[in-house]
């Protein structure tokens, strides 16, 4: 179900939707190159071998034109030429992979020219082809145990809606998935990463214990489901239901929905966690709810109800149910009704043609993923079971992240 998916470099500009106050996407100011850099910085090897070219032919010359007799020192004028040709090309195809070296050690200084000579193109940036070391660029406490992660991309990168990126521990050569929190659709140049720190955990404590200016070694985007605005057209609606630091995946996809000019997709989201300060991004739900109440709505859940008398809470409090998901998901196949009757019964052609084209997205822990919606299983593909299978969910209405 993954799909690999490069960094496209096209240039979109938009406006975010709400900036959150804690991690704000600083606006990066692209690079600028003098123009007659640009040219060679294109074509460096082809440069390095016009001057090449030109200088043999003209030792070949001298070389054919001479007399025997002056063989001798046409030889020694030659050996200098082809001397000084040969250490020109050293130098440079010296100071071309040095300049490599530290491009791709993130070392290289964008706004130097001497080293965008001998650069073969753009900087290098996110690909699925191989790990590139990216700047961390800042840390953002949100809790005890997650922080919001904020890279530099040393190039423009347009990073799909709902993929992700693989973080590598270069001490133990692990590597674990994470998702943009926000499209980069808005800032190309800014890559979001929120992780939470478990205490065994491998690769999530590595970056917890990483610091800011640091080189983190990346690979990706993969899209794990195509939540872009152009793949949203085909739903009407789209129920959610996020454990923790799965909201991640739900984020941009909220976002390309409500922004999309083209189709109006209304969205119902339950955000479950353990404790009220682990709803993330809960004043941007708030402020998105408020500012299209007619296309997104959400309700929360904490697993323990704060106990402090400063806190009050209004959601739910448990594990996810039944009586939370009632009326906020769109509803089950087998319950779409037209007339008062299920779609799947009588004239089934007519109703499903007026019926709603809808879809339940599952994103949490695995734990939880397996109570609301059953096991993946190897394919992912597994029958529905747990609350939802409960509900009369089919497999085709209900997708399950990988976790
Ligand atoms: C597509 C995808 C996207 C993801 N996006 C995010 C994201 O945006 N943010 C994020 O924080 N994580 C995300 N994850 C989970 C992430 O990839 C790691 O699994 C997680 O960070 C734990 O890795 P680790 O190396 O620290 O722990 P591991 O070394 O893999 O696990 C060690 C121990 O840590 C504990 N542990 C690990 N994961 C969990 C968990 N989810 N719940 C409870 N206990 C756990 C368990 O006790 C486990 O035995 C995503 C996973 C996938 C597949």
């Amino acid at each position: 179900m993954f799909r690999l998916s490069t960094c496209s470099r096209a240039a979109k500009s938009a406006t975010p939707l709400f900036t959150p106050s804690t991690a704000t996407p600083s606006a990066l100011t692209s690079r600028i190159r003098p123009a007659q850099l640009r040219f060679y910085a294109k074509h460096p090897k082809s440069h390095l071998q016009q001057q090449s070219q030109s200088t043999t032919q003209k030792t070949t010359f001298n070389s054919t034109t001479s007399t025997t007799a002056r063989a001798p020192k046409t030889s020694t004028t030659s050996n200098i030429i082809t001397f000084l040709a040969a250490s020109s090309l050293g130098i440079g195809a010296y100071l071309y992979q040095w300049n490599q070296h530290r491009s791709s050690s993130g070392v290289l200084s964008s706004s130097n020219p001497f080293f965008d000579f001998f650069s073969t193109g753009p900087a290098e940036t996110l690909t699925t082809e191989k790990w590139t070391p990216i700047q961390l660029k800042k840390i953002t406490k949100l809790t005890p145990h997650t922080s919001l992660f904020e890279f530099h991309l040393p190039a423009p990168c347009t990073i799909p809606i709902s993929s992700a990126i693989y973080v590598k521990d270069d001490q133990i050569q692990a590597m674990r998935a994470y998702t943009p929190v926000h499209s980069t659709e808005a800032d190309q140049e800014t890559v979001q990463l929120l992780i939470k720190r478990y205490s065994e955990g491998q690769v999530s404590r590595f970056m917890h214990d990483a610091r800011e200016g640091q080189m983190i070694e990346m690979r990706g985007p993969v899209v794990i489901w195509p939540g872009g605005k152009e793949d949203l057209k085909q739903w009407d609606e789209i129920g959610m239901i996020a454990g923790g630091t799965g909201i991640t995946a739900f984020m941009p996809i909220i976002h390309s929905a409500l922004t999309n000019p083209d189709k109006k997709v209304n969205i119902s989201l339950l955000f479950a966690s353990q404790s009220p300060e682990e709803l993330y991004f809960k004043e941007e739900l708030d402020y998105l709810v408020k500012t299209f109440p007619h296309q997104l709505r959400v309700s929360y859940a904490v697993d323990r109800a704060p106990t402090d008398a400063a806190t009050q809470w209004e959601g739910h409090v448990g594990f996810v149910n039944q009586a939370m998901l009632q009326g906020l998901l769109p509803a089950p196949k087998k319950a779409i009704t037209q007339g008062g009757e299920s779609a799947d019964q009588g004239n089934g052609e007519n109703k499903e043609k007026h019926a709603k084209k809808s879809i339940v997205l599952v994103c949490g822990p695995e734990s939880m993923v397996n109570h609301v919606a059953g096991t993946r299983g190897m394919s992912g593909q597994e029958p529905i079971r747990g609350v939802l299978g409960a509900m009369g969910y089919q497999r085709e209405q209900v997708f399950r992240f990988p976790n």
